[in-house]
């Protein structure tokens, strides 16, 4: 990567940057994305301790989604820990790579944490892609304490890089490659694999 860049200017879209485009086959606004991988700490129903988040599709390139706040996730007593409410945004921010049927892996994420997110809370969270410059896509996400439009607790904006499938065959580990191929769900297998447009 051009190593010189500022960090903050490489979270603007640089000059011949282009308006996301929903992909045709996108899911239709309100349709559950489902999760990519069932062992993914954001998203995967086969990680007991993960953060089980549930995206949905929006209008345009947008997502919304919903992370409970559950006892392994406190940081301070009662409390979430900032990392998990970063993942939480790095994973709803991940979902919107589907809305354009692209493979893609977080460049860089930057977060704001306005407010504490208690034990127990229902953070609802709001995503969608702002660019797409080359394999470089563009998005911000805010994150509402216990309604869609409750205080803003977190936020963040992010670089996603769009990759081949052979980045997760070269650096993962094959024995979860070759489970995650064999996974009889039809969508996790489209997600993670037939997402040639
Ligand atoms: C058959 C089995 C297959 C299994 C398939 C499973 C599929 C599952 C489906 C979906 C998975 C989604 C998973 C969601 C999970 C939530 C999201 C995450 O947490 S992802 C994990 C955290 N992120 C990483 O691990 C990235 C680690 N980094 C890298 O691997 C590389 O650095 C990578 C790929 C990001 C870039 O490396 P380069 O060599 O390909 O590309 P270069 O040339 O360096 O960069 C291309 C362009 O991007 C910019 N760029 C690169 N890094 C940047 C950065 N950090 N910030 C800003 N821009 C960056 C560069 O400046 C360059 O821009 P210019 O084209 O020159 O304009």
């Amino acid at each position: 990567m051009s190593g010189t860049d500022e960090p903050r200017t490489r979270l603007t879209p640089p000059e011949g940057a282009v308006a996301p485009v929903r992909h045709p086959d996108a899911p239709a606004p309100g349709e559950l994305l489902g999760a990519h991988y069932d062992r993914c700490f954001g998203c995967g129903e086969g990680q007991q301790h993960g953060l089980h988040l549930e995206a949905r599709a929006g209008d345009g390139v947008s997502v919304r989604a919903e992370f409970t706040v559950k006892e392994a996730h406190q940081g301070a007593p009662g409390l979430a820990h900032g990392g998990v409410l970063a993942t939480a945004l790095d994973e709803t921010l991940g979902s919107l790579n589907w809305l354009l049927r692209v493979i893609a892996v977080t460049g860089r994420l930057e977060s704001d944490f306005l407010r504490p997110v208690p034990l127990g809370t229902v953070l609802h969270l709001d995503a969608h892609v702002t660019a797409v410059h080359g394999r470089k896509i563009y998005s911000t996400a805010v994150g509402r304490i216990g309604a869609p439009d409750g205080p803003v607790a977190v936020r963040a904006d992010a670089v996603f890089i769009e990759v081949k499938v052979d980045h997760f065959i070269d650096n993962g580990r094959s024995e979860e490659i070759r489970a995650a191929m064999e996974d009889p769900d039809q969508t996790r297998r489209a997600r993670a694999f037939e997402v040639n447009p």
